[in-house]
């Protein structure tokens, strides 16, 4: 089990505040989603916590340890990002993979090979001649393979297409159930892969807005689902965070607890009530204007 203690972290590049006095701690086998809009300071967050940069102030700490310039804390650590770009022409797919598995020691081979046969990458190809999604995958395997205590996917994955992305939400899942592990997504396709999610972390314009786990966040509020009158009607006096139409049927993302006379009034009426979706909830709590 790694524990991860991240203190009044900032990150100043000149006169821009990527990070200010970021506060948050992990422990144990979880599935986290980092969520902010763009330049929120997620990418910056996670070289960081990787040991990729130095923070300007406070703390990292993985296991008690500071990541930066110290090489056994930062080998817990496995961060993903694009793969291919800086490698020089000669390197093939096989080149990368062997390079992970010296610098990995939780390499787990079999598993590697599983997943380069999956997202059918050529193992003698060169890593700068694959298309940006093959590229994608490579880096999506050998995160996984990597089976590091903290592994980090940075939007690492969203170049796939959507089959490949699906395929990697079902294995990430099932890995961390069978290697129990910390991983950190950041993503922008929120609800696509927010079943996955116990933790969510957003940030806003570098400061962490929430670190909450998922059911909380999304028994903050409700969609409300029926006959498109009938919800209009429902919601009056309630915040409606955004709203959904289909034909006939309206579905409105009502922020806020509903209370037990609420709750029995909608069963009356025939409105569906589920969970919110967190990519409503996190439109709300971001939104102000585009940036
Ligand atoms: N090397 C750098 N030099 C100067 N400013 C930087 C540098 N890296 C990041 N920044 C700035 O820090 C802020 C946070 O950037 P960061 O890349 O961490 O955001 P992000 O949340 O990952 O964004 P996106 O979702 O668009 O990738 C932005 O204002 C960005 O311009």
């Amino acid at each position: 089990m790694t524990d991860i203690e991240v203190r009044g972290l900032g990150r100043r590049f000149g006169s821009v505040a990527a990070l200010t006095d970021v506060t948050f701690s992990l422990s144990g086998t979880k599935i986290c989603g980092l969520l902010g809009r763009n330049g929120a300071g997620k990418t910056t967050l996670l070289s960081i916590l990787a040991g990729f940069e130095r923070q300007t102030g406070g703390t990292v700490h993985v296991d008690g340890e500071p990541v930066f310039e110290n090489a056994a804390a930062a080998a817990k650590v496995c961060l993903v990002r694009g793969v291919g770009d800086a490698v020089t022409p000669s390197v093939t797919v096989d080149d990368l993979i062997d390079h992970a598995a010296r610098l990995r020691t939780g390499w787990d081979a079999a598993y590697a090979a599983e997943l380069l046969a999956m997202f059918e990458l050529p193992r003698h190809e060169q890593a700068k001649s694959l298309s940006h999604g093959k590229r994608c995958a490579l880096g999506v395997t050998i995160g996984l393979a990597s089976r590091a205590p903290v592994t980090i996917f940075d939007e690492s994955y969203l170049g796939l297409d959507a089959p490949s992305r699906y395929a990697f939400y079902d294995t990430l899942l099932a890995d961390v159930l069978e290697h129990p592990r910390t991983v950190i997504v950041s993503t922008h396709l929120i609800e696509e892969v927010a079943s996955l999610f116990e933790d969510v972390l957003i940030l806003d314009r570098g400061r962490l807005l929430l670190h909450e786990e998922a059911d909380t966040l999304r028994a903050a509020g409700s969609a409300v689902t029926g006959e498109a009158a009938i919800v209009d009607s429902f919601t009056i006096g309630l915040e409606v965070l955004g709203e959904r139409t289909l034909g006939r049927t309206k579905s409105a993302m009502v922020y806020g607890p509903l209370d037990d006379r609420r709750k029995a009034r909608a069963r009356e009426v025939g409105l569906d009530l589920d969970p919110l979706a967190l990519q409503d909830l996190f439109v709300h709590l971001t939104s102000g204007g585009a940036r």
